[in-house]
């Protein structure tokens, strides 16, 4: 299996077809067996999604005319060769000469020596890569751009640099099996570098690592979880013996959170029947148990005849401009003109989530966005429509003021979440 023809085909199915990353890589990843060369693969991969308008223009300019139908995976496959030589190691005539094997490899032995002759010459010139406009600069879609200079004009350079690091992996004790700090010994004992992280359960590991290295994974005692996305179960503060829903529940990271915290009756729902699967698989790796539902948590009502809940989860579906160093595809398969549907998406499940809740229940609203038409704009406009709700301003808020806590992709090594924790009043 040629590595650089797996890459193209990965590549060709998110910008040809919208497929996230997450979905085609692993579907091209089952072709390798070795970890090393599955590392690769996903390194080219992400590089080039990093990189995009950039290699996207270099290309280009040394095409006579473009790869169009269906040789256009040639053009993916073109833009994994520039990457090579512009952004890796891989020593120059290795690069060139494995991608043009995977050319062969795609079933395009005709179009060898073109993809070697565009390769040799991108490297025999190497000319600087273009800057000329802010997305070329910064290889991020203008749209996002803007969106950041007006929501953030003193920090949007650094958002976006913090959004091409690669970002660390961090795990969750679970604190049902052992503390945090007997967790951390495991983990030295395995010679694997760690440190704790501000919500009570974080772990922080100094290089990522593959699970299966991980101390007693397979039988529960952590889970791979974004040191941000940990708040959320703290934050709910959900007690022994409530009800408990967690409104968009798939893949399950923070249902398992909630239960490890507290013994509580928890209703894990979603709108998405294949990611529902990904809930069960962990519930049961951690032993723990859920009422999982596949349903609209826009429409509580059609599938929940019960009590009303005592507390709501609620990470809603949204942009995750937050997360682009974890998927940077999300900046070609995201639109500009998303951002108000979400909005409107988000607005409807707040509203029917809150007439589900308990009078004087919590409901911890969540994203893992950055934009403010998600976060504290969706949250002011649903504190204006709703009477019977008050924002509480949570203790890690830099400003207290503000409406609900912000976090930037990067800060203390997290990925970029935002929080709103609402009051129901009593009556
Ligand atoms: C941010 S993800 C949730 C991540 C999850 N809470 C976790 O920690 O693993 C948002 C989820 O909302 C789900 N979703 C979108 N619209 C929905 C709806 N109307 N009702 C229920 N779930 C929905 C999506 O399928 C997706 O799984």
């Amino acid at each position: 299996m040629n590595i650089r023809a797996l890459a193209a085909k990965a590549i060709f199915d998110v910008l040809e077809r919208g497929v996230s990353l997450s979905v085609a890589l692993p579907t091209q990843q089952q072709f390798l067996r070795d970890g090393k060369d599955k590392a690769l693969l996903a390194e080219l991969c992400y590089g080039v999604m990093r990189q995009l308008p950039q290699l996207d223009k270099l290309v280009s300019g040394f095409m006579e005319k473009p790869f169009k139908g269906k040789q256009r995976v040639l053009h993916q496959l073109l833009l994994i060769g520039a990457y090579q030589l512009y952004f890796t190691r891989v020593p120059a005539h290795a690069a060139i000469s494995e991608t043009a094997e995977g050319c062969r490899a795609l079933r395009f032995e005709n179009l060898v020596k073109v993809v070697n002759g565009v390769l040799r010459n991108i490297q025999r010139q190497h000319p600087a890569l273009d800057e000329s406009n802010d997305t070329l600069k910064y290889n991020f879609p203008a749209w996002i751009i803007r969106r950041l200079k007006d929501a953030y004009p003193d920090d949007w350079q650094a958002i976006i640099d913090a959004s091409h690091q690669r970002p660390p992996m961090w795990l969750r004790n679970n604190r049902r099996v052992q503390s945090r700090d007997a967790y951390l010994g495991a983990l030295a004992e395995a010679e694997i570098a760690a440190s704790a992280g501000s919500s009570d359960d974080a772990i922080k590991l100094e290089s990522p690592t593959d699970v299966s290295r991980l101390p007693g994974f397979a039988d529960g005692s952590s889970s791979v979880q974004d040191g941000a996305a940990q708040w959320a179960a703290t934050l709910l503060d959900p007690q022994h013996g409530e009800l408990v829903l967690d409104a968009c529940a798939a893949p399950g990271g923070k249902s398992c959170h909630l239960l490890e915290l507290a013994d509580i009756e928890l209703v894990a729902v979603d709108f998405d029947e294949k990611r529902l699967e990904r809930v069960s698989q962990n519930l049961e790796r951690l032993k723990l148990t859920a009422k999982v539902i596949h349903g609209d948590a826009g429409n509580i009502g059609s599938w929940w005849q019960g009590d009303k809940f005592d507390r709501i989860l609620l990470d809603a579906p949204c942009s995750a401009t937050g997360v682009i160093r974890r998927h940077p595809d999300i900046k070609w398969l995201r639109q500009n003109n998303d951002i108000g549907e979400l909005a409107k998406l988000q607005q409807q499940i707040l509203d029917n989530c809150w007439q589900w809740l308990k009078p004087g229940g919590t409901l911890l609203y969540a994203t893992c966005s950055v934009l403010p038409d998600e976060n504290r704009e969706q949250i002011a406009a649903f504190l204006e429509r709703t009477p019977d709700a008050t924002l509480e301003a949570l203790p890690q808020q830099a400003d207290p003021a503000a409406v609900g806590w912000q976090i930037l992709p990067g800060q203390d090594g997290m990925d970029g979440f935002y929080y709103a924790r609402l009051k129901k009043a009593l009556l």
